[in-house]
């Protein structure tokens, strides 16, 4: 659930910072990385120069008054364009501020009894939490199991569970204890944290732009330098043709020519595309990942802890024929002594046994792992494992011994009702089955539905058996599935859809699904998951929601929407200023020029100036649309560009007419 937008467009506090800000992105030191506007600076400058250059004496530059105007004008349109990038950064902030809120200065009680301040809490320091402490900072849960209240964070206050080991181990800092007692430890260096990254990415002038952001930028540039070019060549061929041009005149020539109005608003609309990122409660690392997010086509889950719900459950043990319950009891829970998975707790707590009842000498516990598909221990001459149907098969027919038929049914029929049986052997002699049961997340199917129908084909990769993945995998409406993967078997899927030229976007929460986090184009890791994930991945979504992923295509599809609509509509709308400049400037001179003058304005003063204003006042005008984004509808990509290219590509060419000849009417009263 996204946060409820707090902060509308244009709130009072933030204009205010917005505004401050404009002046001082003035500074040409910082000014320079937006070519466009660096430009048009250079001409505000010169302009200047001109106007003191007048007040010396000069007098074939035109009037003070005039030249003072564009001056003015020019000075404006920076203040719009600085305005714009400024008003995004701060919404951006706002939204990274009330999220970073929860990160207040909390007390962090230490193992030895001392409290010290959440701020000196550093990397790979240990600190407790019992039941109604606020957790100091983000960490991974090293020991206990505790109930959890996230809301300060994903706006649900339904308490999770958080344990030690298996995929559901990160705290996040700013939540709250509700019960129990957990030791954690520090995951990040303070001011490292996603959440730091991710404010990094929304304000100040060191955002890293994304490849098609750079892209545009330098064509943007290239446009630039062709004006200019142009502008030295009309010099000398108004000389020939000896016609007097000012170089008010010029300036104003090429500032409307240039793409100011894109050039002012791109990295507007690349911030306000990280902000809806944000409000979705996904923290990424980097524009780049929303982008590519718009263009993905396949999206791999991980079915454990992220189509169900994950803490997935005994439910009930089947001794293999001539074993006696006790003897399998006694074996789930020896093998599951020191197992730290939601798996292996959940045989203690079925069987109701207290292990330590057995008085075992010198255990060698083997934990579970995703490559070996199984755990148990080893003591005296015995050998306990329980397991993958396939795993705990192997391991007995390895042995010389046959997997018993009736337990090979049992688990078969486990797995038909979506349910994931663990195989217990003892001295590689099948003992019995256990039942684990898991939860698919409400809701689910219609999200998948969606997906579809945003052309994204869905596939469910677990290392679970085949009969419990196609149960699940048709119950929660995904398009295929992988059973019995191993973390590189997920990671090879994505190479190979990635050689087949398909962007993969990957959800996962669980250690083994770092490999292909990393490998995907988009790798979400859930808040809830390890430390790993989170590192491999590019985002993390704070509300753990698998199908999260809609929110982000969709954001993602929008910023590149907004972005080359505004384009479209920037380079259209220059269009019509040849039809208001040029003729002012010849006119006189070259009466064949006549044809051009559709526009017919008052005078070539006042052609100039309301072609200047309406090229400033464009675009605080676009502000809200570069924010908010291009509505983006779920159909089909060609249909949207069409509709766009429509409205924004006829509609900027036609609005300037309009704009400028409106401006001229009002202005010539004056003149
Ligand atoms: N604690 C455990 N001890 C022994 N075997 C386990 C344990 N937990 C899971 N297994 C077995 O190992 C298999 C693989 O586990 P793995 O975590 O790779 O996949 P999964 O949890 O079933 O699904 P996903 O890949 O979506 O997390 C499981 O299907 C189960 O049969
Ligand atoms: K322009
Ligand atoms: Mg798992």
């Amino acid at each position: 659930m996204t946060r409820e937008n707090k902060t509308n467009l244009f709130e009072k506090t933030l204009v205010q910072t917005a505004f401050k800000e404009a002046f001082i992105k003035l500074n040409p030191a910082t000014l320079y990385k937006n070519p466009v506007m660096f430009a048009v600076e250079i001409g505000t400058a010169i302009m200047l120069g001109v106007c003191f250059w007048i007040l010396l004496g000069e007098t074939s530059q035109g009037s003070f008054g005039y030249n003072f105007s564009i001056f003015i004008l020019l000075l404006f349109t920076l203040l719009f364009a600085n305005f714009a990038e400024a008003i995004a950064e701060a919404r951006g902030k706002a939204q990274a501020d009330s999220l970073r809120k929860t990160r207040e200065e909390t007390p962090a009680k230490l193992e030895n009894g001392e409290t010290i301040s959440s701020s000196a809490l550093i990397k790979d320091m240990m600190f407790i939490c019992e039941a109604g402490d606020i957790i100091p900072t983000d960490g991974e849960i090293i020991e206990g199991l505790a109930t959890i209240d996230e809301s300060a964070i994903t706006g649900e206050s339904a308490p999770v569970i958080r344990e030690a080991g298996g995929d559901k181990s990160s705290v996040t800092g700013g939540t709250k204890v509700l019960s129990d007692r957990i030791k954690v430890k520090v995951t990040t260096q303070p001011g490292e944290s996603f959440l730091d990254k991710m404010i990094a990415l929304v304000e100040g002038a060191n955002r890293q732009k994304s490849p098609n952001e750079i892209a545009l930028t330098i064509l943007l540039a290239a446009f630039t330098l062709v004006f200019v070019i142009v502008m030295v060549t009309l010099k000398p061929f108004a000389d020939y043709a000896n016609v007097p041009i000012t170089i008010g005149a010029l300036i104003s020539l090429f500032v409307c020519l240039i793409p100011t109005t894109i050039g002012g608003l791109l990295s507007a609309i690349g911030i306000a595309g990280m902000d809806r990122a944000l409000r979705a409660n996904v923290i990424t690392k980097s524009g780049k990942a929303v982008e590519t997010a718009g263009d993905i086509d396949v999206l791999l889950l991980d079915k454990t802890g992220t189509i169900t719900i994950g803490n997935r459950k005994a439910t009930a043990l089947y001794p293999a024929i001539g074993i006696e319950m006790e003897a399998l009891e006694k074996a789930a829970v020896l093998s599951s002594m020191s197992d730290e998975t939601p798996e292996g707790k959940s045989i203690i707590e079925l069987v109701q046994i207290d292990p330590l009842k057995y008085a075992i000498q010198h255990p060698i516990f083997i934990n579970f792992s995703a490559e070996t598909r199984c755990s148990g221990i080893d003591f005296d001459q015995t050998r306990i494992r329980k397991g993958a149907v396939d795993a705990i098969k192997n391991l007995v027919e390895n042995a010389g011994n046959t997997f018993p038929n009736e337990i090979q049914l049992k688990a078969n029929e486990i797995a038909q009702n979506g349910g994931t049986p663990l195989v217990v052997s003892q001295n590689e002699q099948v003992l019995g089955v256990i039942e684990l049961q898991d939860i698919i997340k409400p809701g689910i199917q219609e999200r998948f539905a969606r997906l579809r129908k945003m052309g994204i084909k869905t596939v469910m990769v677990t290392g679970d058996n085949p009969m419990t993945a196609k149960f699940i995998a048709e119950k929660a409406g995904v398009d295929d599935f992988i059973a019995e993967a191993k973390p590189e078997d997920k990671m090879n899927y994505i190479k190979k859809e990635q050689t087949e030229g398909r962007l993969v976007a990957m959800m996962g929460d669980g250690t083994n699904d770092a490999p292909a986090l990393a490998q995907a184009n988009v790798g979400v890791a859930m808040n809830s998951g390890t430390q790993a994930a989170k590192e491999a991945g590019n985002m993390v979504d704070l509300d753990n929601d698998p199908t999260k992923l809609i929110e982000v295509v969709e954001i993602g599809k929008q910023l590149l929407m907004t972005r080359g609509t505004l384009t479209t509509f920037s380079i259209a709308n220059d269009v019509a200023k040849y039809f208001a400049i040029i003729p002012a400037l010849f006119i006189t001179a070259i009466p064949a020029l006549k044809g051009l003058n559709i526009m017919n304005l008052h005078s070539p003063e006042t052609a100039i100036l309301s072609a200047v204003i309406f090229n400033a006042i464009i675009i605080p005008f676009l502000i809200p649309l570069a924010l908010k984004g291009v509505p983006y509808k779920p159909i089909g990509a060609s249909a949207l560009l069409r509709r766009n290219l429509l409205i924004y590509g006829i509609g900027g060419i036609i609005v300037p007419f309009i704009g400028i000849k409106l401006i001229d009417i009002f202005i010539s009263i004056f003149f």
